[in-house]
This record gives structure tokens, C-alpha cells and sequence, in this order.
């Protein structure tokens, strides 16, 4: 196996950050811990005052018995499409014998995402970039909150561009970087802008890049930039719009290099930002289509890609499995 941890920002890049480990800066701990039982304690007294609290983008309310339906999830894990999270329920049922043919879209009423339950692991789709990807996962918390699930851990199972890294290496990320290079989430509320850092968890990510099992490809430690666009967002020259060089746009990516950045998605400053607000453990995980240093459009064959996209689910699938396996012995 093959694994390589970037946990230093490089010096040149001091006039962003200083030259320390990555998780040296991070604000250490929750904001918002779990009750004693492991179960989520959301910080929002309002929700209290609900008599039936609706999840209108899941098609679930609290009318149903969530408790019965989620209160043994473990494991939430969410990518962008609903074939590819379809497809890591299926592995999902391979890795833990589960039945295939009961695999049902909880979520089809609604029409928006889809949703799997494997035993304790529900997998989601949450389409492109953080808006999409954030009611998603806000919905989830509320439910699995209502549901009384203890120490759920959440998975973002994704696709990205690599910096400097070659095609088809999977990158776990160490904390999302923002569009205009801070590593936090700026929402914003009520007219100002609320930053939430966005650290992953340590442990967590150290634990499943030592699950790889390195076949052919490398895993990274790394940062993620989380853009906001995915064309002139990602520093790309193909897009519709472009008033940047080629070699802007080049001095742009290594500084991003430089910065300890090992890819570029669209979620993973969000993710990192709510989970951790949420008191929740939380990992992205991302193979990376192209190395954006060498180009901008993705050009590897679809069956390359599929291959590709496997291993994000096959390293947390292993992850998940060896964790219910310590749990029965
Ligand atoms: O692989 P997924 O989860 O779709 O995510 C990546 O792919 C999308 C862009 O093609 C963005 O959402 C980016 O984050
Ligand atoms: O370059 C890429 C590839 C996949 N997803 C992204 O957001 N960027």
C-alpha cells in the first residue's frame, strides 16, 4: 500500500497560512457535542415547537416512525449521483450479505435525491456543489437526530480534479479550502457571513487512507478545494466564460499546490463545516478524474472512469466492514 500524508503547508505559502502541520490550526473539538448516548444534539431550540417537523427534500416527516426506520444507522454516505450511490448500496449489500433485491429509493416520493438503507448505512445522492449537497445533508442530521441514532460517521464518496497527482489517485481529504482560500465554510446569515472551519477529522481520515488497499493507485492525504463553479471556480480555461491567462490560471493551481491542496471539488469545505457543527465524524473521500495541472477537460474513457469511481466505494466499504466486524467480535 502506498500512502502518502501532505500534512505540511509549504512555506511559500506563509503569506496564507503559517508553515504548520494542517490539524496543528484547527480549532480542536466539537462546537456542539453529542448527548452521553452518542445520539445528535442539534443546537436549535425552535425545532422543539414543531409538532410534526417536515423533511420536505427527503419526503419524510416526523409523523412516521423514524426511530423504527433509522435509529440503527451508523454509517451516512453521500456522492453526487443517485447511479453511484445506487451502485455503493449494491456493494453495500455484497460487502455485508445483505439481500440486493430489497434496495429501495426512500427518498423517490420526492423526487430530488435518492436514498438506500443497508443495514446501518444509508447512501445518498446529493448532486453538484454545496447547495444541493447541503440541504441534503441538514435534512439528514434532523433525521437521524429524530431518530435517536448513536455516533453516526459521514462519508462523502466523490469525484474531483487532482493537483499534481496522477488520474485515478484517491485523495482523503484533510480540510476544505474555499474559493477564496480560507479553510472554513462562509454562509451566509441573516446578511453577514458565518464562517464554520472545515477540518475533517483527524482519526477518521487516518484511519480509512490506512484501508486502502493501494492496487495499482495511490491515496492521498491532502487538502480539497471546494469551488463553487466548476469551470472559471476551478481556475479552467473551458468554459463558456474566460477572462483569465493560461498562465494565470497556471500560477493560480500552484499556489494551490503549494498550499497542500491534492484536489478540487465542489462540497467538501460544507461538509467538513456542518458535520463538524453538528458534532459528527466526517471524511471525503475522491478519486480524481484528471491532474488538473496537465489540462482541464475529462477525457478518460467512461469504463476508465467507472473503474475509477469503484475505488472511493470500495475503500469505504472495506472501512464500514472492518468496523462491523470489530463490533460482533
Ligand atoms: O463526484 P461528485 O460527488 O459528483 O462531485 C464532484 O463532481 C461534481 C462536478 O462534476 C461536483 O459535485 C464535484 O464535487
Ligand atoms: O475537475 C473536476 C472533476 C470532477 N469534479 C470537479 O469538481 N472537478
Amino acid at each position: 500500500m502506498q500512502c502518502n500524508c501532505d500534512h505540511l503547508v509549504s512555506a511559500r505559502a506563509g503569506h496564507y497560512f503559517n508553515c504548520i502541520s494542517v490539524w496543528d490550526e484547527k480549532e480542536m473539538g466539537f462546537p456542539c457535542p453529542k448527548n452521553a448516548d452518542g445520539s445528535l444534539r442539534l443546537r436549535n431550540a425552535h425545532l422543539k415547537q414543531l409538532d410534526c417537523d417536515v423533511l420536505y427534500h427527503l419526503g419524510l416527516d416526523t409523523s412516521t416512525d423514524l426511530r423504527a426506520m433509522f435509529e440503527d444507522v451508523k454509517f451516512v454516505c453521500m456522492g453526487g449521483t443517485k447511479h453511484r450511490m445506487r451502485e455503493f448500496a449494491i456493494h453495500m449489500c455484497r460487502v455485508l450479505g445483505v439481500e440486493e433485491t430489497k434496495l429501495l429509493n426512500l427518498t423517490k416520493h420526492a423526487h430530488r435525491y435518492a436514498m438506500y438503507k443497508v443495514g446501518p448505512v444509508l447512501s445518498i445522492s446529493h448532486g453538484i456543489g454545496i447547495p444541493s449537497m447541503s440541504v441534503v445533508l441538514q435534512e439528514v442530521l434532523k433525521l437521524l437526530h429524530y431518530a435517536g441514532s448513536r455516533d453516526p460517521v459521514f462519508f462523502r464518496i466523490g469525484t474531483s480534479g487532482g493537483l499534481g497527482v496522477p488520474p485515478g489517485s484517491v485523495v482523503v481529504s484533510a480540510w476544505g479550502l474555499s474559493g477564496t482560500l480560507e479553510k472554513s465554510y462562509d454562509v451566509p446569515v441573516l446578511g453577514k457571513i458565518r464562517k464554520l472551519p472545515s477540518f475533517f477529522d483527524e482519526r477518521l481520515c487516518q484511519e480509512v487512507a490506512a484501508a486502502a488497499s493501494g492496487d495499482g493507485y495511490s491515496t492521498y492525504i491532502g487538502g480539497t478545494m471546494a469551488a463553487d463553479d466548476y469551470y472559471r471556480g476551478q481556475a479552467r480555461l473551458d468554459g463558456p466564460l474566460c477572462d483569465y491567462t493560461e498562465a494565470e490560471k497556471m500560477a493560480f493551481l500552484r499556489t494551490l499546490s503549494e498550499l497542500g491542496v491534492r484536489n478540487i471539488e465542489m462540497e467538501a469545505t460544507a461538509f467538513a463545516g456542518y458535520t463538524r457543527e453538528a458534532g459528527v465524524r466526517a471524511a471525503d473521500v475522491c478519486v480524481t478524474l484528471l491532474d488538473r495541472l496537465q489540462g482541464d477537460q475529462v477525457t478518460s474513457s467512461k469504463s476508465t472512469m467507472m473503474g475509477w469511481q469503484m475505488r472511493p466505494i470500495e475503500l469505504v466499504g472495506r472501512y464500514i466492514a472492518e468496523h462491523c466486524r470489530s463490533q460482533q467480535a
